[in-house]
């Protein structure tokens, strides 16, 4: 096997020691993982054997890095990073060693990742408990007639439990998706059409903050005949109860409101919102996929009727998710996917047993680890926060106390985002969602809470996770404070503020 295959568990130890100060590799020692040679050819590491408990993460990845070289030849990185002027050396140099070698494909050096609301790196742990299912044990789980059925039956049952726990529900309430956007659209347009077909209760309330896939649904019903509020948020980004309660009618169905929104972290007064609906007899859907596993849900407590979870945003495997649906009271809603009659007739189709059991092991170890991670992300969160406000002319977007800190969203006056983000090639960010970075348009959450078009351009979302570090904090602080800097210097607009002059005063002729 290569002295440098990739592999879970080469990865768990870097991440288990980067957050255990004792170094301990030991202490998680994954089970049987695979590594995978570049000769394709996969071993296995077997679960007893010793590691060097000695080593330092720092030692091993330098290690691997002289490794690599050796191996393919390659220099570290072709000549230089363009837009960050740092030379190959310097970017191999000990304090560039957290830039992390890339596992896959011969890469070289990768950014630091802080993109996870896009999505979080996979806990290897969650690995180890797909593998088994995706080889030997590979039988279908609604099969009743023999043991390949059972067995594979039973883990998926498991994991539906280990969701259920995670969010104080019953098993039964778990119904398995492909993702986040499958259970948004499911719950709203399930609900609606189930209801809308008395012509009675055809209104539906949401915010405009929503992630796509939800404003997308309701814009698909509004084709459809159904009328939809889209409510404002105020400047904090969180909606405003009054309005809410201004907006039902005799004919709502269903509200449908983010737990934590995606791109500034703020959290919805849920509890309140579910009290409302459940006293006005409606149902209640939350898309809470940047919520579960990162803050403690109650779905008896909230009076949270549906609601959507991803398994790629809790360090889980893409293309799972899950969507909780009461049972009692009961929620009525038309299946979008029939067939077999799978998942209570709610989702027909096999289901895949390693993604169920990976989103299932995700959403155990988020439970068991949610007090811990927490308090780790906060802490960092902070450290950014602060390091990032220090800078004159910088603000964070989104309440700052109702807030999950896992997600710091800040705009840098009289900086460019998209050239920030070019000028910070090391540091792996986003302007904002994952699925409209691709255009250039200004956020509309940012637009939403009435920043303007300057501002939401000048926005940078930094995303904090389970695996981050102090020291890819501080890498990352030192890096924007000089390459803001940079490019302010740069900009003749910086230079009037510099001069004292208010550039709302300026009248600009036009050409
Ligand atoms: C708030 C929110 N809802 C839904 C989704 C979609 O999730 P999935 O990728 O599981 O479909 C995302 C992910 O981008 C999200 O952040
Ligand atoms: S080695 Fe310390 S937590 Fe994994």
């Amino acid at each position: 096997m290569s002295n440098i295959a990739p592999s879970a568990t080469r990865q768990a130890l870097r991440i288990c020691s980067r957050r255990c100060p004792s170094n301990n590799f030991s202490r998680l020692s994954p089970r049987a993982s695979p590594s995978f040679g570049h000769n394709g050819r996969r071993s296995y590491v077997s679960e007893t054997k010793p590691i060097n408990a000695t080593v330092s993460v720092e030692t091993a990845i330098k290690a691997d890095q002289k490794a690599f070289l050796r191996e393919t030849g390659k220099k570290p990185q072709d000549e230089t990073m363009p837009t960050t002027g740092l030379s190959a050396d310097t970017m191999m140099s000990p304090s560039a060693g957290l830039l992390k070698q890339a596992t896959i494909m011969d890469e070289g050096t990768r950014p630091i990742y802080l993109d996870m609301q896009a999505t979080t790196p996979m806990d290897p742990r969650v690995l180890d408990a797909m593998l088994p299912f995706m080889t030997g044990l590979y039988g279908n789980p609604h099969s009743r007639t023999h043991a390949y059925g059972w067995e594979t039956e039973k883990a998926v049952e498991q994991a539906r439990e280990h969701l259920a726990e995670l969010i104080g529900a019953d098993p039964k309430e778990i119904i398995f998706t492909s993702g986040a956007t499958e259970s948004n659209n499911m719950s709203i347009k399930g609900v609606a059409r189930f209801f809308g077909r008395s012509g009675k209760k055809k209104h539906i309330i949401t915010c405009q903050t929503e992630h796509k896939c939800v404003l997308d649904s309701c814009r698909h019903l509004q084709d459809e005949g159904f009328e939809i509020t889209y409510l404002a948020v105020q400047n904090n980004g969180i909606i405003d109860m009054a309005q809410l309660e201004a907006a039902i009618q005799p004919e709502t169905a269903l509200v449908s409101i983010m737990t934590v929104n995606n791109e500034i972290g703020v959290v919805q007064p849920i509890e309140e919102i579910g009290r409302l609906c459940r006293s006005k007899k409606f149902f209640f859907h939350t898309d809470a996929a940047q919520a579960v596993g990162k803050i403690p849900i109650d779905v008896n407590k909230m009076n949270i009727d549906l609601m959507s979870i991803s398994g790629h945003k809790i360090y889980g495997p893409k293309g799972i998710g899950a969507c909780y649906v009461r049972r009692r009271p009961r929620v009525r809603l038309d299946p979008i996917i029939t067939g077999g009659g799978q998942e209570r007739g709610l989702r027909s189709g096999t289901l895949a047993p390693p993604l169920a059991i990976g989103i299932g092991e995700a959403a155990r170890i988020c439970k068991e680890e949610m007090t811990y991670d927490g308090k780790r992300i906060s802490a960092l969160s902070k450290r950014l926060l602060d390091g990032l406000l220090a800078l004159e002319h910088t603000t964070l977007n989104g309440d700052a106390s109702r807030h999950y800190p896992g997600c710091v969203n800040v705009s840098f006056a009289y900086v460019e985002g998209e050239s920030l983000l070019m000028a910070l090639k090391d540091i792996a960010l986003s302007s904002g969602s994952a699925c409209t970075s691709a255009s250039l348009e200004p956020s509309y959450v940012l637009r939403a809470l009435g920043n303007s078009d300057e501002s939401a351009h000048s926005s940078i979302r930094f995303g904090i996770g389970r695996f981050t570090t102090e020291e890819e904090i501080d890498y990352v602080l030192k890096a924007v404070r000089e390459r803001v800097t940079f490019l302010r210097e740069l900009s003749p607009l910086w230079e009037l503020v510099q001069e004292g002059i208010d550039l709302n005063t300026i009248e600009w002729s036009q050409h």
